[in-house]
């Protein structure tokens, strides 16, 4: 009979220890910047040139030399002369000296020889010549060629995830196609003699497959390709010929239920028979019963079968697992906020845990209420906005203490 006692890791060393030593990468592929929105960068992007790349105006007025306006006031105004009008979109020929201007509108390039310009607001026009009522200080109403963007500079870095304002910038740069790695491709395995189809009638003692369905869902949100096999029986050659398809279909394969130790939980030896298990249980609550696998090119997460269990595992150890193959050098989940719990929360010490919680706003900051429950409920999923961390070695959270809160909407 094999030994049943099992080292329990704490969840940061999987982290180190594991994820981010991964070697295994999705491929890279060149899509078209516009849809490349959440994708991981695989190359750094350096700017090829300047932006806006002249120096233009910010307001509707004129283009001054800056000096020309000092010491003036609405009793004791500038007059100067206009010299001509700049075009959106045009460069002015000309350069204007002491004593003249030029129309400007927001945005148009600055001619040779203006310092600043002039709201339109601040001035009265007589024909060619235009009064000036206030001064204005060299550079004001200015943006500089480079202020967005200079040549040469990193607009994306690799592994950097690719967002909207990176969309911005990129287009505007003209650079139309870039290099990202590609979304992995997830196989969920469902497993259970006690497990039936949604769409079936059940006898009392089974429970419909909730679980591979709402990951399937939340795999979508985040662009993931994923497929499902069909439901297997706690039967090690089923497990196996779940496994083997999920290996030969996708990147990473997701067992749901039998990583636990009971005669029927088959993840742990059909891990073993396809490849390397590097971690077996975690000191985390919930979701104890994870168990890591790796083939030469291949994930496999034994995650337990436990509702909730399941979705927190998914979220702390297999989303770092997608973000870390497909190139993104933040893996970790991310605190979204700190926020005040509203209630004792006490827990056994030797595991970090994870409470779900539904925010409220109130007084300016957001009040967490714990949605409490056994591993074995789906409900607080369906009820929360996310978690909160009860860290290792902390006997609970007091009342109003305040804590780690982890998104379920940004990840
Ligand atoms: N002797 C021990 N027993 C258990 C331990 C332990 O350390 N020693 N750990 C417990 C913990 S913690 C968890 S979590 C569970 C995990 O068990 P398994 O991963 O083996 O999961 P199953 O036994 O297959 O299922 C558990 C539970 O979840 C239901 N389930 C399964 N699949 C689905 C699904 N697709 N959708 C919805 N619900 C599902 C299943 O019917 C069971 O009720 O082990 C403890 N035991
Ligand atoms: O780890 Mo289990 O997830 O406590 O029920």
């Amino acid at each position: 009979m094999k030994k049943r006692f099992q080292v329990f890791v704490p969840r940061t060393e999987v982290y180190e220890k594991f994820i981010d030593k991964l070697n295994i990468r999705t491929e890279i592929i060149e899509l078209n910047t516009e849809k490349s929105i959440g994708y991981a960068a695989a190359e750094d992007i350096l700017s090829p040139e300047n932006l806006p790349g002249f120096d233009k105006s910010t307001i509707d007025g004129y283009a001054v030399i800056a000096e020309d306006t000092f010491g003036v006031s609405d009793g004791n105004p500038a007059f100067l002369k206009i010299v001509g009008e700049v075009f959106m979109g045009e460069e002015y020929i000309g350069e204007i000296k002491s004593g003249e201007c030029v129309k400007i509108p927001t945005g148009g390039m600055l001619p040779d020889g203006a310092n600043a310009c002039i709201m339109i607001e601040n001035t009265k026009e007589f024909g060619k010549r235009v009064e000036i009522y206030k001064s204005v200080a060299p550079g004001e109403n200015i943006l500089k060629k480079d202020e967005d963007v200079k040549k040469d500079s990193i607009v994306v870095k690799k592994g950097e995830k690719i967002n909207t304002g990176h969309i911005h910038n990129l287009m505007s740069l003209g650079i139309t196609k870039i290099k990202v790695y590609k979304k992995p491709k997830v196989c969920i395995v469902p497993t259970g003699d006690e497990v039936v189809e949604p769409s079936e009638n059940r006898i009392k003692t089974q429970i419909r497959d909730g679980n591979s369905y709402a990951l399937m869902a939340w795999l979508k949100l985040q662009g993931i390709d994923v497929e499902r096999y069909r439901l297997i029986k706690d039967d090690p050659e089923e497990f196996k010929e779940g496994v083997k398809w999920a290996l030969e279909n996708g990147d990473i394969v997701v067992i749901s239920g039998g990583s636990s130790l009971g005669s029927k939980d088959y993840s742990l030896s059909t891990i073993e028979h396809f490849g390397e298990v590097l971690y077996n249980g975690v000191q985390v609550k919930p979701g104890k019963p994870v168990i890591f696998g790796k083939t030469d090119e291949k994930i496999i997460l034994g995650l337990p079968g436990n509702p909730t269990s399941f979705v927190v595992s998914s979220y702390l150890f297999l989303f770092p697992t997608i973000r870390k193959i497909s190139g993104f050098s933040n893996f970790i989940p991310k605190v979204d906020k700190y926020v005040r719990i509203s209630t004792n929360v006490p827990t056994a010490q030797g595991r970090e845990r994870f409470i779900f919680v539904k925010l409220e706003r109130k007084n300016n900051e957001f009040l967490a209420h714990p949605i409490l429950g056994e591993s074995g409920i789906a409900s607080p999923f369906r009820m929360a906005d996310g978690i909160v961390r009860i860290p290792l070695g902390k006997e609970g959270l007091y009342k109003d203490e305040i804590c780690e809160f982890y998104s379920f909407k940004n990840i």
